[in-house]
């Protein structure tokens, strides 16, 4: 699991070491210039000769570049320093001048700093750190990172956190520079996992410098490695009852496959059974004969994949299945079609399922005035602010899947090729996620936030799911569930 840490939660653990005067920021340094140094042998061949730029903006993380720079100038590399503000850390520029590095102040125009930095073999990004207030970088250092991207990025490395992002909430309001590789100190931070952030960080590796970061992460992100204990396995006395029965609303005449693509999920996931309501049951056990039509006791329902509005039988059964999920606390997946039936409060045993522009609906429908942009530009606030509104957990879907539920539960998923954005994918999220809270329903109810967990684990298989299903080349939402058997076992396997 990963996890990450507000800009307070990493202030709060430094300090205590400051106190002790522990060298952090060379500790900081010292691993900075040994990953750059990786860097520049890999991309050619040798250190010595290399010609590199160090931004240097006002703050500590200006810091830590220049005395990286310093290291790496004693190493033969020649090291340039753009210094953007007044205020610039003094014991890392004379560090730099004594490792006869040179330095060069903005100061008007930024033309000639601009020009040094898009011709160099790699830029060190140290404009701005955790003091970031996310807006965006201002002054001499917005107009320097906008007049090097007019010239053509360069490649760029992140001293902690690509400046000018939201280093808390991965929010992307002004100029910002984007990184080839971030090595980020002491924990790694919300933004460097949520979008629209993480897209700027490019690889992103962790240096370690002991801070004890205790308390609640800010946003986590499952690893293969944590499925199995997440998962509803088996035990060696259960029966078909004990694992669980999902009933699923779906699809309609006008969108059939919605049916069997939900089911199909569910029943290659595992679970006891699955009953199917709606006008396509025989086109449902065509595909898997296991599925049961019509009514019976459910632990949790999936509700929504192919049900239009005009879809009056679809929409009765639904509404009256959400009384069963208020009353008697069964688990709920809310898809597409059923998410304008969501009552005006559940718990966080329902689970949302919304893409951007079908969360913003939700929100609009509660007051809220925010379209699919703004929800793209900040996922996780939005999520949250429906949970609120709400009670559900919401899987917000997307490139990266934005999880938000009880107890301040979130998480960051980013585990899907590209090639799953195709049509039916989502009901086969849904399908399997329905699958996962049968299981689990009783635990839900003990620890609410484990439906989030149980939503992330959900969008994690489903990524694996589709790069077994054809790594590296386009897939169809059917192999996605078809490979849910064998990627949940070498799941459980590892
Ligand atoms: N503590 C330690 O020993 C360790 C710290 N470490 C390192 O320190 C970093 C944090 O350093 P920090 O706190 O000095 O903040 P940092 O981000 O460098 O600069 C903030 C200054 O930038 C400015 N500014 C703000 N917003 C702006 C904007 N939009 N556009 C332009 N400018 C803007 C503003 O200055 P002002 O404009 O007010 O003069 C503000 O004061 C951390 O990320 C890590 O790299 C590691 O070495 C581990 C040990
Ligand atoms: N660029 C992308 N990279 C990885 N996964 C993606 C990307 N775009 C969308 N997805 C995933 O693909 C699925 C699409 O679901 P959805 O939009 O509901 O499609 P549908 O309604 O057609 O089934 C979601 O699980 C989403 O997270
Ligand atoms: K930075």
């Amino acid at each position: 699991m990963l996890q990450t840490w507000t800009s307070a939660q990493v202030r709060a653990a430094e300090e205590p070491l400051l106190a002790l005067g522990v060298p952090l920021m060379e500790r900081a340094a010292f691993a900075l210039h040994v990953r750059t140094a990786a860097v520049l042998r890999e991309r050619r061949r040798a250190v010595a000769g290399a010609r590199v730029v160090v931004l240097a903006g006002p703050g500590n993380n200006g810091g830590d570049a220049l005395y990286a720079g310093a290291l790496l100038a004693r190493r033969g590399v020649e090291v340039h320093a753009v210094v953007t503000a007044e205020r610039v850390h003094e014991g890392g520029l004379s560090a730099l001048l004594q490792a006869r590095g040179r330095a060069l102040r903005v100061d008007g125009s930024v033309d000639d700093a601009a020009a040094l930095a898009a011709g160099a073999d790699l830029v060190l990004d140290g404009l701005l750190g955790i003091g970031s207030d996310g807006s965006g970088l201002r002054g001499a250092a917005g107009a320097l990172v906008q007049a090097i991207l007019d010239l053509g990025r360069p490649y760029v490395v992140a001293v902690d956190v690509p400046s000018g992002l939201g280093v808390d909430d991965g929010r992307r309001d002004g100029i910002a520079l984007d990184a080839d590789l971030t090595v980020t100190f002491g924990g790694l931070k919300p933004g460097l996992l949520l979008p629209p952030g993480t897209h700027a960080a490019g690889r992103v590796e962790l240096v370690d410098l002991g801070l004890d970061l205790a308390g609640v992460p800010a946003v986590v992100r499952l690893e293969p490695g944590d499925v199995a204990d997440l998962w509803p396995v088996p035990a060696s006395d259960a029966h078909k009852y004990t694992r669980g029965v999902l009933g699923v609303v779906a699809g309609s005449r006008a969108y059939q496959g919605a049916a069997v693509l939900t089911t199909s999920a569910a029943v290659q996931a595992g679970i006891g059974m699955v009953r199917y309501l709606g006008d396509v049951g025989d086109v449902v056990v065509a595909a898997h004969p296991e599925v049961v039509v019509g009514h019976g006791r459910v632990q949790a329902w999936v509700f929504g994949p192919g049900v239009s509005p005009d879809d009056a039988g679809q929409r009765r059964r639904i509404e009256y299945a959400f009384e069963h999920v208020r009353e008697r606390g069964e688990a709920a997946v809310v898809d597409a079609g059923a998410l304008e039936l969501l009552p005006a409060h559940v718990g966080p045993h329902a689970v949302l399922t919304p893409h951007a522009g079908e969360l913003a609906r939700v929100l609009t429908q509660r007051g809220e005035t925010v379209d699919r942009a703004a929800v793209e530009a900040e996922p996780l606030r939005w999520a949250r602010r429906t949970h609120e509104l709400t009670g559900a957990t919401v899987l917000l879907k997307g490139p990266v899947t934005v999880v938000a539920g009880a107890q301040g539960a979130a998480y960051a998923q980013a585990d899907a090729p590209a090639w799953l954005s195709t049509a039916g994918a989502g009901d086969v999220l849904a399908g399997l996620l329905g699958a996962l809270l049968a299981g689990r329903v009783d635990a839900i109810h003990e620890d609410p936030s484990l439906a989030a967990a149980l939503a992330a684990t959900a969008a994690l298989v489903h990524g694996r799911a589709a790069h077994r299903a054809n790594p590296g080349g386009p897939i169809s939402a059917r192999a996605v569930a078809d490979a849910l058997p064998a990627t949940i076992a070498e799941l459980l396997g590892r």
